[in-house]
């Protein structure tokens, strides 16, 4: 089968995205796993599907697979990715877009200035809700990684996420401790662990271990979770800027029970097609 594709990234969190309104697309894990080989296929970190909207008041079905091959509820740089495709490729001329998700619906919009805002939902803090496995729903938490305990705050941005707090990034233990807390009983659906150095009120670094993917240059939900993480901990004030391998991320967050807001940059690096078999 000869699958039409774009390659694009959001901060250097690459993605191969699929058009799955003109071409139907049903892949196996092991060919998701192919298309995102750097090796053997495309090379990517996640891969995105355009599908049909399956429920009224929203234009189109994003789905969301890692590149291990699993399909997850969320993507904020991917979400950037989607509404610059399906405007590229003709498949609306609307700049502002009303998403379905695995885990509800998101609303990116095409800025005048090339960058692209997404309203990214309302973060959750609920243990049961995360998934995470606690008795108290408190902000911070003690997590016992090997033989340390580290002090996390666990949130979903429709995904699932485990923020600590660092003094450096750049010297922060993300290919040791990050696959044993993604992996971690506590969460049993697995999570996205995040690094973050705060650099002032207004300002983090991040480094993020993500689920089904390993590090990666950027990660869009990661940096939502960490600002609201460092704001609900008290220790930033919105809007925060995020300082992530890949470049930097707007974020905004007015508070529990209101949506996070994501700003930043979208790019098709380009297109082509590939045999799956
Ligand atoms: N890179 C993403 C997140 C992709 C999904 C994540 N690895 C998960 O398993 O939840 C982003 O920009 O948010």
């Amino acid at each position: 089968m000869k699958l039409k594709f774009s390659k694009m990234h959001g901060l250097g969190n690459d993605f191969v995205v699929l058009d799955g309104v003109r071409q139907s697309v049903a892949l196996s894990p092991k060919q998701l796993r192919f298309l995102a080989d750097r090796h053997f296929g495309v090379g990517c970190d996640q891969i995105l599907l355009v599908e049909p909207a399956q429920q009224p008041g929203v234009d189109f079905r994003y789905r969301i697979f890692n590149a291990d091959g699993g399909e997850v509820e969320q993507c904020g740089n991917g979400a950037r990715c989607f509404v610059r495709f399906v405007h590229e490729q003709g498949l609306t001329d609307k700049t502002e877009i009303r998403v379905e998700t695995m885990s509800g619906v998101i609303a990116p919009k095409l800025e005048a200035n090339g960058l692209v805002t997404v309203d990214m939902g309302v973060p959750v803090f609920e243990p049961e809700r995360i998934p995470f496995v606690s008795p108290v729903a408190d902000v911070v938490q003690p997590l016992q990684v090997g033989d340390r305990e580290v002090m996390i705050t666990a949130v979903s941005m429709g995904n699932p996420h485990a923020v600590q707090v660092v003094a450096d990034v750049d010297r922060a233990p993300v290919a040791t401790e990050g696959p044993q807390i993604e992996s971690h009983p506590r969460f049993p659906q697995r999570v996205n662990a995040g690094f973050m150095q705060v650099v002032d009120r207004h300002a983090i670094r991040l480094r993020v271990f993500e689920r089904g993917a390993g590090e990666t240059l950027a990660c869009g939900t990661g940096a939502c979770a960490a600002v609201v993480a460092g704001i609900a901990r008290g220790l930033l004030d919105s809007p925060v800027r995020v300082d992530t391998r890949g470049g930097e991320l707007d974020i905004a967050w007015n508070g529990p029970g209101t949506p996070v807001r994501m700003t930043g940059p979208a790019v098709t690096v380009f297109a082509s097609e590939i045999e799956i078999e």
